[in-house]
């Protein structure tokens, strides 16, 4: 075939899934309203995590993959859309990193609103003011974000979903990589790049800011300046990329959680995330994580955190596979309860991402 010949082939072809995604819409579009009526929540991460695993299984190319699970983000994300006016809270300025992992789950459709802190993420989420909420968790180099963890014990939300995004910093500037005489940094990305910033920028005197975006605005507006960012943030604030992937570890990924107020149903697939307390005496701990060895349950996380209402007591948070609606997790649950001064279900929502 010619050019021409494969341009008419096309515009065939497009017409037919100009049509197909319509008819799609509406089916999505009958299932909001059931679902409204109902009370439901109208996003599904099971059920998108299952779409995307089949249309994936589906594919044998030319499309990557990758490429056709980018396409049907949007293509979910502007049913969702169109079913409800949705907002989703993230912990802002725009272009960090929780921007980029939020955009990646929601698609380019919905309504984003930046918060200053993660307080106010999770109270934009509570007041209602926001449908869902995204925060970070942790990362895999330098481990947990603490006010994340801290914010659950007096918050009724639910973790609804998680988000894996791989994490590649750059050195963002205006300036030549020579003339660098200052350089921002969110502490936790300082963290992630030690060592290239040791070796490679040994002068520059180090300023810790509050996010990623702010190092970004920070180095857009001062002369001999420099910020360790990601390439949304260097494209937001205009900056030139003078190096990408100074992370020390090349598998850097940060763990983001979506906040929202009804937990997922099973998908087979699940983790759920538990937060307990206990009393201070010999073998408590060891008594209570009894409980995921007798339910044979894989526990994949375990943190604690200072209570703050009393010196040296603490919380802890743990994660196991499974979902609180599978017998072992419920079983497990119960013998918690048992043991434990104080105990919470977090969430149950589809592992991995
Ligand atoms: C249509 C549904 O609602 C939403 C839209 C989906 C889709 O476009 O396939 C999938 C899950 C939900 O977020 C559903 O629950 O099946």
């Amino acid at each position: 075939m010619n050019i021409p010949e494969h341009r008419k082939a096309i515009d065939s072809l497009d017409a037919q899934i100009v049509k197909l995604l319509n008819e799609r819409t509406k089916h999505v579009l009958e299932i909001g309203d059931i679902k409204l009526k109902a009370g439901e929540e109208i996003y599904a991460p099971h059920r998108e995590r299952a779409v995307l695993e089949r249309i994936c299984k589906l594919n044998h190319g030319p499309i990557t993959n990758e490429s056709l699970r980018a396409i049907y983000r949007e293509v979910m994300s502007s049913a969702l859309s169109l079913e409800k006016s949705m907002t989703i809270a993230y912990l802002g300025p725009e272009a960090t990193f929780t921007h980029q992992a939020a955009i990646r789950r929601f698609g380019a459709s919905l309504k984003y609103s930046a918060q200053k802190t993660v307080a106010d993420v999770f109270s934009e989420v509570t007041k209602n003011r926001a449908d869902y909420g995204v925060v970070p968790i942790e990362n895999s180099t330098e481990g947990v974000v603490t006010h994340t963890l801290d914010m659950f014990v007096d918050s009724d939300l639910k973790i609804v979903a998680q988000i894996v995004l791989p994490i590649q910093h750059c050195l963002v500037s205006t300036c030549k990589r020579e003339q660098i005489k200052k350089l921002y940094s969110h502490p936790q990305s300082l963290g992630q790049c030690r060592i290239w910033v040791q070796t490679h920028l040994p002068n520059a005197e180090i300023i810790e800011t509050s996010s990623n975006a702010r190092s970004a605005e920070f180095a857009a507006k001062e002369k001999n300046s420099a910020a360790i960012a990601g390439s949304l943030a260097a494209e937001h604030y205009g900056l030139r990329i003078l190096e990408s992937d100074i992370q020390d570890n090349s598998a850097n990924a940060t763990r983001f959680l979506v906040l929202g107020r009804q937990c997922s149903p099973p998908t087979g697939k699940d983790r759920t995330s538990i937060m307990l307390s206990l009393s201070h005496e010999v073998g408590a701990l060891y008594k209570a994580l009894a409980a995921f060895r007798r339910f044979k349950l894989n526990m994949t996380k375990i943190e604690s955190r200072p209570s703050k209402r009393k010196a040296w007591e603490y919380y802890f948070f743990v994660d196991c596979e499974g979902h609180k609606e599978d017998k072992r997790v419920a079983k497990a649950i119960v013998e918690l309860q048992k043991e434990c001064n104080f105990v919470k279900v977090l969430g149950s929502y589809p592992n991995g991402d």
